[in-house]
Order: C-alpha cells, then sequence, then structure tokens
C-alpha cells in the first residue's frame, strides 16, 4: 500500500496525543492481502482527515483505531490508553466511554425519537453519564439545538427526518458526553458540497468547543483544508 501523511502542526509532547497508531497492519483473511497502514498521531484537540480510493482501508482503519478490530501488528493507543492491553470486553466499555462513533449509515435506533437516540451514549456509559449532570436530557437537546433540530422533532422517531437532520442526530449522539474521540466514516456522502461544509464547520465547531479530536473520513479530498492532518491511503500495493 502507498500512502501519504501529511501535518500541519508540529507533534504535540508524548502524553498529550488523543491518539498514536504505529506499524498497523491486518488481513480480514489469509487468503486476502495483508492491509498496512501509515502512522497516525493527533495531539489532543486537533483533527485528521482521512483520504483514500473506495477499497484502500479506511473504514478498516477506522475499526482498528476504535478498537472494533484488533490488528495483526503495530499499537493503537487513545487518550493514553494502549488498546490491545485491554480485553475484549474493557476494549468494548473504554470505546462506549471515550470514542463517539458517527457510522457511514448513521446507525440509529429506528423507533427511537431523536431525543433519546442522542442519550443513548448515557444509558451504555457511565463516564458519559457523568458528563452531562446534572440532566442528560438538557445536554441532548442543547446538542439538538446548535445542530439545527426543529425542537418539534425532537420526539419523531428518526425514520420520520430526513438524512441531512438523521446525519445532524448522529453527530449529536457521537458528541454526547464530550468523548475524547469522534471517528466519523463518510458521514456526508450522501449531502451536496455546501451541506457538506457547513455539516464539517458545524462537527468540527462542536468538537473544537469540548476539546475532542475528530478523524473524518472521505472520499473528498477537497474537505482536507477543515483538518490539521492528512493521510491519504493509496491502495493495495
Ligand atoms: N468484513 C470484511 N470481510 C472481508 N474483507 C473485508 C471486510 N471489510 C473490508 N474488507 C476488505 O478490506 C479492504 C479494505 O476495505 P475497506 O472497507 O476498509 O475500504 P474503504 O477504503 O473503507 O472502502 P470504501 O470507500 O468503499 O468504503 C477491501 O479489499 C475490502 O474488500
Amino acid at each position: 500500500m502507498t500512502s501519504t501523511t501529511e501535518t500541519r502542526h508540529n507533534p504535540a509532547k508524548d502524553g498529550e496525543l488523543a491518539l498514536e497508531a504505529r506499524d498497523l497492519g491486518f488481513q480480514w483473511a489469509s487468503s486476502q492481502p495483508m492491509l498496512r497502514f501509515p502512522d497516525v498521531v493527533i495531539p489532543r484537540g486537533e483533527h485528521l482527515f482521512l483520504q483514500g480510493a473506495s477499497g484502500s482501508g479506511k473504514s478498516t482503519l477506522l475499526s482498528l483505531l476504535s478498537g472494533m478490530q484488533v490488528p495483526h501488528s503495530g499499537s493503537v493507543r487513545i487518550l493514553g490508553s494502549e488498546l490491545q492491553r485491554l480485553g475484549s470486553g474493557a476494549r468494548d466499555r473504554f470505546r462506549a466511554d471515550h470514542i463517539g462513533v458517527i457510522f457511514q449509515q448513521f446507525n440509529l435506533v429506528p423507533y427511537l425519537s431523536a431525543l433519546a437516540n442522542v442519550t443513548l451514549p448515557c444509558r451504555l456509559s457511565r463516564v458519559r453519564l457523568e458528563q452531562t449532570r446534572p440532566d442528560p436530557d438538557s445536554a441532548a437537546k442543547e446538542l439538538l439545538g446548535l445542530l439545527a433540530i426543529p425542537e418539534d422533532h425532537w420526539h419523531r422517531k428518526v425514520t420520520r427526518l430526513s438524512i441531512g437532520q438523521q446525519q445532524r442526530i448522529a453527530a449529536a449522539r457521537a458528541l454526547m458526553g464530550s468523548p475524547g474521540i469522534i471517528l466519523a466514516d463518510e458521514p456526508t456522502s450522501a449531502l451536496d458540497s455546501d451541506n457538506r461544509d457547513r455539516f464539517l464547520d458545524l462537527l468540527l465547531g462542536l468538537a473544537d468547543d469540548r476539546g475532542a479530536s475528530v478523524v473524518f473520513v472521505s472520499h473528498d479530498r477537497s474537505l482536507s483544508r477543515h483538518f490539521h492532518h492528512l493521510v491519504h491511503l493509496g491502495g493495495e500495493s
């Protein structure tokens, strides 16, 4: 795999890193080639754009960074914790506590309201619940307001909302309880370019307010200007 990494900032001192992934290699099956990834180093509060052609391994890299998959080689350290040192249950808890994920298809719970989807992380993580004290509902409503979801939509099932609104609800859910890292996998692919830029400005602004680092995946390199760091995956060699 040929890959490039660009950075517009000097790396922070160790201990101030949101994320550090070194020498990562992963193989989905023994019949498939080993995917090898460039090192990823993000100082706390800075944001990284992950770009590459279809099949280059962007989603695979996100699944390694989130601890959903375990690498065959190399290491992932998030907010100072080495993921491989955690057992699978502890890794799941760490993800629920410290990582907000925005999926390509949003993965909202279809039978829940917008508000109930946003408060979900607080039901899965005591750490995220503590961060929204005294009242998770108020914290969720504040996020929904900041993300321009009209108040009369908050109690509607998410399936009755537009794609752009569902995407912003997925962003609110990821930001809820101020996790240190947000991983976003192509959440803008259904939007036109104006709405894509507007969404990114909102997401990065809210992440900045909360001190979170965002790793954002997209095919569209024009979005990279919003980010401190760029990693380009070049595909299988
Ligand atoms: N669950 C899986 N099982 C087996 N192989 C997989 C799986 N997921 C991805 N792959 C393979 O791993 C390689 C990288 O796929 P990945 O989905 O990470 O790429 P991507 O850059 O995110 O692609 P896209 O932009 O199309 O979403 C591809 O060859 C793909 O076929």
